[in-house]
């Protein structure tokens, strides 16, 4: 039987990590061998404990590189899973590949400059990882079916909305989702009057083929968005609820266990599917 997979979970207290760590802890095929978090009084604290799962005996950390380096001592690939925040994706992303950890970033927020950047980084260590703005089936179902509508739709508007607890906007999704939209490099939404906008942002944000995104953020929500092609007399309109974070867990594990098999860092599911 091939080697469990040293995995260490950073942001592991967090909502999404608290998901990780339990499906991680549970699978037969790793080894959740670090937790890692930045508020020190969480030092020492057993991540089962403290993320309600019982004892797993792996005490949260503030050290980072101290975690990746143990990581590389256990035997097998080591695996580092990121659920933070955007201002700390990209460190640690270079962190972990420097170290010879294999990366899974849940994280959103990082800049295309920044994915080649990494992506760049992890070719020349042949290294491979994952940048993967949304972990669930569903959305990747649903940005296929948009990029087959998008051959006969010249109209579509994004609409992203989150719980008020996220940091960033739009969503990693929804920006995934628009460059997908984008690769057929036509240009959308050819305006058909002069626009004001009498409020700014009223019209969302604009990408440069002009798709427009729109950003919700409301207590009661999770994660859900919709897009909306248009045209004369007619709307088809995709739709994607998340009603609990255990739906990203597979798309997780997938990665943990597809990243140590490639030799390039990927960004999006579907190239792991
Ligand atoms: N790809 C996907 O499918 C999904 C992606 N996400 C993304 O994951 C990210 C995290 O989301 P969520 O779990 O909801 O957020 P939370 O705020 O609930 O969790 C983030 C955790 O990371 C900790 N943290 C922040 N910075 C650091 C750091 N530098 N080192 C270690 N720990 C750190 C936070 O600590 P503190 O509270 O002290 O700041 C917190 O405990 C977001 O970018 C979100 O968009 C979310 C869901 C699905
Ligand atoms: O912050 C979240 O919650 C989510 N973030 C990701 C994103 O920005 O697209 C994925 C999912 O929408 C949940």
């Amino acid at each position: 039987m091939a080697e469990a997979i040293p995995v260490v979970v950073v942001g592991a207290a967090g909502k999404m990590g608290r998901e990780v760590v339990k499906v991680v802890s549970q699978a037969a095929d790793m080894n959740l061998v670090g937790a890692v978090e930045r508020d020190p009084e969480m030092e020492g604290q057993d991540i089962g404990e403290v993320a309600g799962y019982g004892e797993l005996e792996v005490p949260l950390t503030t050290d980072l590189q101290a975690t990746l380096v143990m990581a590389t001592q256990e035997r097998g690939n080591p695996v580092m899973v990121d659920f933070t925040h955007p201002d700390f994706v990209y460190e640690n992303t270079r962190a972990a590949i420097a170290y010879g950890v294999r990366p899974v970033i849940g994280t959103t927020g990082l800049s295309n400059e920044q994915i080649q950047d990494l992506a760049d980084f992890a070719d020349k260590a042949s290294m491979g990882g994952a940048i993967i703005p949304n972990f669930s089936i569903g959305v990747i179902l649903m940005q296929q079916a948009a990029v087959q509508a998008s051959r006969y739709f010249d109209h579509v508007e994004i609409i992203e909305l989150h719980h008020n607890q996220k940091a960033d906007a739009p969503s990693g999704t929804a920006v995934k989702t628009a460059e997908l939209l984008g690769e057929f490099g036509k240009p959308y939404n050819p305006p058909s009057v002069e626009e004001t906008e009498k409020m700014a942002g009223a019209r969302g944000s604009q990408t440069q083929d002009g798709i427009r995104i729109h950003s919700v953020r409301l207590p009661g929500l999770l994660a859900h968005q919709e897009i909306i092609f248009g045209a004369p007399g007619q709307l088809y309109t995709l739709r994607h609820d998340t009603s609990d974070r255990a739906s990203f867990m597979p798309g997780v594990l997938l990665a943990i266990r597809k990243v140590v098999e490639i030799k390039n860092l990927v960004y999006g599911l579907e190239h792991l599917l």
